[in-house]
């Protein structure tokens, strides 16, 4: 079993593109807009009009306005080849793709600098979000962590839990160490090793059943009245901030939130078609074609269920996140109106 294991493990985690030099002295050569051209404090933001460059000179406005690039000695070139090598490494499925990750990430931005919580994290934990936000759904392939069981795909034999989460940080660690991609080359050893703890941490915090297990705690700090110098206290507003960026489209406005429920619902009916007619299971509601009136409903379940709680405790924390729990409510009152067509 070993030896098989070994297999799959270099079958599965050996496969990995990156950008060419060319490529990225293509992109290091085009002006980067300021933050305020793209939008990116703009809670409301839409990527639908910007095109594959933009989006990437977008990140390197976000690293810049982080004030990462200095901070962390980044060699530009070295900046523009890894966001290229990030890009090239989500696949084109319909909703977890490169947009998603670009979306989660102007997120975090916003948040970050919205409530001035780069100071309750420091650098080293901005650096860390910003990377895990954008390498969070690395390699994803549109199927979720109970169909990689039921698949018994060898990402399944890799890890049995957090099955995609482990993948995604993979896959993560083998760009940041590819040629030509060490962003992180000139951190110290000792900041190297606390930036990959915390992208850790980061990124498997965006299986919702880790959200799941950690929230009653989170609410519990929140109530109590939060100390960001503990570092307990710290961890949960981090974990809980990648989930709160992961769902964000929910608390876009409406035209936004529209269209990417219908990326997601496509997404998981097309794993429902897969489970069907290939491994001969009928899906869950969500996957399943068939289900597919009962959509508007389902989302005002994932609204109460997960969304509102976090989104609420969020607003407790600062004034200037009340704007993403009004959002909810409003999507909630559309999804609620097209239920009630039915
Ligand atoms: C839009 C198509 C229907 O989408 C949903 C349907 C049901 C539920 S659920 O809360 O009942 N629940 C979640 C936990 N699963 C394990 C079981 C099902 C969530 C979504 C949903 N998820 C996301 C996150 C990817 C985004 C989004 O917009 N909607
Ligand atoms: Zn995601």
């Amino acid at each position: 079993v070993a030896i098989a294991k070994q297999s799959v493990t270099l079958e599965v985690l050996s496969y990995h593109a990156t950008a060419s030099l060319e490529d990225a002295q293509r992109i290091k050569s085009l002006r980067v807009p300021s933050s305020a051209y793209f939008g990116l404090h703009d809670f409301g933001f839409d990527d639908l009009h910007l095109d594959d460059d933009q989006t990437i000179t977008a990140c390197v406005r976000m690293f810049l306005d982080l004030d990462l690039v200095e901070r962390f000695h980044m060699d530009y070139e070295v900046l523009c080849r890894w966001l290229l090598s990030v890009k090239k490494n989500y696949r084109n499925v319909t909703y977890h793709n490169w947009r998603h990750a670009f979306n989660v990430a102007q997120m975090m931005f916003a948040i970050l600098t919205s409530t001035q919580w780069w100071n309750i994290f420091g650098e080293i934990e901005c650096l860390a979000l910003i990377i895990a936000c954008l390498c969070h759904d690395l390699d994803h392939r549109g199927t979720n962590n109970s169909f990689q069981i039921k698949a018994s795909s060898p990402l399944a034999q890799l890890y049995s839990t957090s099955t995609m989460e482990h993948h995604h940080f993979d896959q993560c660690i083998m760009i940041l160490n590819s040629p030509g991609n060490q962003l992180l080359s000139n951190v110290s050893p000792d900041e190297y090793t606390r930036v990959i703890k915390v992208l850790e941490e980061a990124i498997l915090s965006t299986d919702l059943a880790v959200y799941f297990r950690k929230r009653g705690a989170f609410f519990n700090v929140v109530q109590e009245g939060p100390h960001w110098g503990i570092e307990e206290h710290r961890d949960l507003l981090r974990a809980m901030s990648m989930t709160v960026c992961d769902l964000a489209a929910i608390t876009k406005p409406w035209e936004v939130e529209k269209r990417v429920a219908e990326l997601v619902s496509s997404e998981f009916f097309e794993q429902g078609d897969i489970e069907r007619e290939e491994l001969n299971i009928t899906p869950i509601d969500i996957m399943n074609r068939e289900k597919e009136d009962q959509l508007p409903l389902m989302q005002v379940g994932f609204i109460d269920s997960i969304c509102l709680p976090i989104y609420e405790a969020f607003a407790l924390l600062s004034d200037k996140l009340e704007v993403l729990v009004e959002g909810v409510r409003q999507n909630r009152e559309h999804w609620l109106q097209i239920a009630e067509e039915h």
